[in-house]
């Protein structure tokens, strides 16, 4: 257990038990540790600036840009509050803010899940779907009812772009993926490469296009049961390889 990369784990501003809480589910945290990674949660501040991320991060190897039923604050991307968009963190989202640049200026390795892979298109200058089931054309992404199991069963194919980032981790050209998300990426931010879609074309999977290391975002739950689904274990293998190279 020496000497494992220390991953940065961002938490998400919550209510446990009637006190304002820092905190990140467990799934994130062990799916970290089952590939050899220290997982370290690290508090969210309305007033992180960019010198304390940046002093914060240089302890790191890596870092998790989670998921969460919170959204990115409208106003970040240029758009009004939609009337389905119910749930904001904005300490969370001036964590991520700061940290996105931060993390890529250093070069750290970095994944992005879900409210992150959102976090990350907006951090360069995209915009998302506040309510992707409304949008024409597109499917409901949303989880299907029922337990753990049924919600983060897969539940439609991904496309994968050939020749990208998750190309190279992974040799199929796709795999069907679990979906629990009600936003979507609408414009992609400048910077980013697309590196798979869903079948309603709605974007699944984005790459920092310049960076120096493993930069990856996508809008499924790989860290749910990643060693029996071999996309989800590709994608945790190499962050995995990325943290320990940035050593
Ligand atoms: N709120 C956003 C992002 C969805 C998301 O991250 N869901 C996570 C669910 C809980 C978890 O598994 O961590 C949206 O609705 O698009």
């Amino acid at each position: 257990m020496q000497n494992r990369p220390l991953v940065a784990v961002i938490a998400c501003r919550r209510e446990v038990e009637g006190h304002p809480a820092h905190m990140v589910t467990d799934k994130y945290l062990t799916a970290l540790r089952t590939y050899g990674l220290d997982p370290v949660v690290l508090p969210v501040w309305e007033d992180t600036d960019p010198d304390h991320a940046r002093r914060l991060l240089s302890h790191f190897d890596g870092l998790l840009l989670t998921g969460s039923h919170t959204n990115v604050e409208p106003a970040r991307y240029g758009a009004k509050r939609a009337p389905e968009n119910t749930r904001n963190d904005k300490d969370r989202d001036a964590a991520a803010m700061a940290w996105l640049p931060a993390s890529l200026e250093r070069g750290m390795p970095l994944l992005c899940i879900c409210r992150g892979f959102q976090e990350l298109n907006v951090a360069f200058g995209g915009t998302l779907y506040q309510a992707v089931q409304n949008q024409p054309g597109k499917l409901d992404h949303r989880e299907p009812e029922g337990d753990a199991e049924q919600q983060y069963a897969p539940t439609h194919e991904l496309s994968i772009e050939p020749g990208g980032v998750l190309a190279g981790l992974y040799p199929e050209r796709g795999a069907r993926v679990n979906s629990l998300h009600q936003q979507g990426i609408d414009r992609l931010g400048d910077g980013l490469s697309v590196e798979g879609v869903a079948p309603d074309g709605l974007i699944e999977a984005i790459s920092v296009r310049d960076a120096s290391a493993f930069a990856l975002g996508v809008q499924w739950h790989p860290e749910w049961q990643p060693t029996s689904h071999p996309l989800y274990d590709a994608i945790f293998q190499g962050f995995a390889a990325a943290c320990v190279n940035s050593r």
